[in-house]
């Protein structure tokens, strides 16, 4: 206590160096896209009760190139649709990339439809998506009759709404990267069929074998 008062230098230092520690400690999950993407909701289920570090990468082969150069411990791939079923790229990459499949979930999405806030259905002249969103949304896309033009990911798309201010823009994204973009939910549950979950793997490079 006495050295507490008389030392309160040493007592920031040892919290930064918990802190540091803490950080280092945390367990360094790739992802793909930007916050408020379903990979990386998906990871934060998958891993509940364990601090993560979620990692983003531009793309899928660099969520793979990161775990298999030891730059984060698990890397997280959606591999299937309920709907659309297997993605072709992911079982790819898996095929490409020693990593093995320690995990996986299935992981309900729900899209919504994001724009700009003030801005109405009929202002709409063009959605953006990833591909797999847009053929997840296909009917309710086709009853819209605007223009579709497919992106990296669906928060990407909702960031660059909300960055660019784009009018007439709208993104298929999830509910959660409409409040991280500060967008407005002009619709939700626009999937094609109410319980649309996609599977998704979480992978490692070297996973320890459970002795006995
Ligand atoms: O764009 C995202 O947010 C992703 O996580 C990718 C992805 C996919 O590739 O299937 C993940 C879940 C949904 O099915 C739509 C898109």
């Amino acid at each position: 206590m006495l050295r507490r008062l008389l030392f309160p230098e040493e007592r920031s230092k040892k919290s930064k160096n918990e802190q540091k520690k803490s950080s280092v400690a945390r367990l360094r999950v790739a992802f793909q896209g930007v916050d408020g993407a379903y990979s990386a909701e998906a990871a934060r289920s998958c891993f509940a009760g364990t601090e993560i570090e979620l990692c983003p990468y531009p793309r899928f082969t660099d969520v793979c190139d990161a775990v298999a150069r030891g730059e984060t411990v698990y890397g997280i791939l959606p591999v299937a649709n309920s709907q659309t079923g297997p993605i072709a790229e992911m079982e790819q990459l898996l095929q490409r990339y020693p990593l093995t499949v320690v995990r996986s979930i299935d992981f309900p999405v729900r899209h919504c439809l994001l724009c700009l806030p003030g801005q109405q259905l009929h202002d709409l002249v063009m959605v953006v998506s990833h591909p797999q969103a847009l053929e997840q949304c296909s009917v309710y896309l086709e009853s819209l009759g605007v223009q579709v033009v497919p992106m990296e990911n669906t928060a990407e798309s909702a960031k660059m709404i909300a960055t660019k201010q784009l009018r007439g823009f709208a993104a298929i994204a999830s509910a959660r990267a409409a409040e991280i973009y500060r967008l407005q939910i002009l619709a939700t549950d626009i999937q094609n069929t109410p319980d649309n979950t996609t599977r998704f793997s979480i992978l490692q490079k070297n996973p320890l074998a459970i002795p006995g």
